[in-house]
């Protein structure tokens, strides 16, 4: 679906034209479930994702042969804040890391057989330091929205969205605290490994990114407070919808943008699952925030869809499981 928007009320215009889940698909997809040769409920959340998948794609028994693993680049002039432990050049060289395939997303994306794409936004243009007012203005927001739109594969059968821009756990601190309220200390971790004096000034930078930046709807806040690759995900994460692709979320950053998505547009997330719980503190909060549950709890804060690619192996498996199991009939086994 080629679709150009101008402006972010063009946007939000076309948000509020999104599809549904298949409620038939859905009722189909359950009846098989209860025919399945195990007790109820026994797969646990495997089940319940293989209801949602099937009710998104609409068909009551899909599988998954073509997963898409996105990742989005940007550089946050926020950085000057000295809020990472890491240059910012580690994002231009990172990008070069996942072309030459020697980052873990890599070989997460293999291990699941999902393509990898990964478009870097104008690295050489970072975000203007949002201690000092928004950080992108709307022509910038509305241009990363639409590269994250276009890149989305109208083939894939479901999306990872992932990201890497050093600075960047600092917007997404910033987002949570301007979207779900609290103080900047609540959202505020160590990201990439600032130590206690780097918190300390990563704390305040959020803070003065808060009071340089009023409003809390859910696009202007991405505007204001988040950075390229946030809006890419957030435009590819719409696009998604649009092609009955379901989407896996990944960490701090990915949520953190995905929840700008769901106070711009209340259900603009029920066709997303919840990857993993990042190491980063306030991740929880924000997934509290988004009403979603993370499959996975492995300790990562890696980002670049690194914890949503696992959870494509768990969402694989249970596809599997619904999708390719004998039913008790078909297996002569007796039921309950
Ligand atoms: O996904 C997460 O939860 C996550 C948590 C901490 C750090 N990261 C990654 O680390 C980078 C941002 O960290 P920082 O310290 O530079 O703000 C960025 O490239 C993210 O992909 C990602
Ligand atoms: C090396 C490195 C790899 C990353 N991948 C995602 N964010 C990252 C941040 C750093 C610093």
């Amino acid at each position: 679906m080629t679709v150009t928007f101008n402006t972010l009320d063009e946007f939000r215009a076309l948000l509020k034209t999104a599809p549904h889940a298949d409620q038939n698909a859905l009722s189909e997809a359950a009846d098989r479930n209860g025919q399945l040769t195990k007790p109820p409920g026994a797969l646990g959340r495997l089940e319940d994702v293989a209801l949602w998948y099937a009710s998104w794609r609409g068909e009551a028994a899909p599988q998954i042969s073509a997963p898409q693993v996105i990742i989005f680049a940007g550089n946050h002039g926020v950085t000057a804040q000295g809020v990472s432990a890491f240059p910012a050049e580690v994002t231009a060289q990172m990008v070069m890391n996942f072309e030459h395939g020697g980052a873990a997303i890599n070989q997460l994306a293999k291990t699941f057989g999902a393509s990898l794409n990964v478009h870097a936004l104008d690295l050489d243009r970072p975000t203007a330091d949002f201690t000092e007012g928004p950080a992108m203005t709307e022509a910038e927001v509305v241009a990363a929205l639409q590269t994250g739109w276009n890149a989305v594969d109208a083939n894939a059968d479901v999306l990872v969205t992932g990201e890497m821009g050093i600075g960047n756990t600092t917007s997404a601190a910033a987002i949570g605290a301007a979207l779900l309220g609290g103080a900047a200390a609540d959202w505020t971790g160590r990201g990439t490994g600032v130590d206690d004096a780097g918190l300390a000034n990563k704390t305040r930078v959020v803070e003065q990114g808060l009071a340089a930046n009023a409003g809390r709807d859910g696009l202007e806040v991405l505007r204001k407070l988040g950075g390229r690759e946030l809006a890419a995900m957030v435009g590819a994460i719409a696009r998604a919808r649009f092609g009955q692709i379901p989407v896996i979320l990944d960490g701090f950053i990915c949520c953190a943008a995905a929840a700008c998505l769901e106070k711009e547009e209340a259900g603009a997330l029920d066709h997303c699952v919840a990857g993993h719980l990042s190491a980063e503190g306030a991740h929880e909060k924000l997934l509290a925030g988004i009403g979603k549950e993370p499959l996975l709890s492995l300790g990562l804060r890696l980002g670049e869809g690194s914890g949503a690619a696992l959870a494509l192996g768990v969402l694989k498996a249970a596809l599997a499981c619904h999708s390719g199991m004998a039913t008790f009939a078909e297996a002569g086994v007796s039921d309950a």
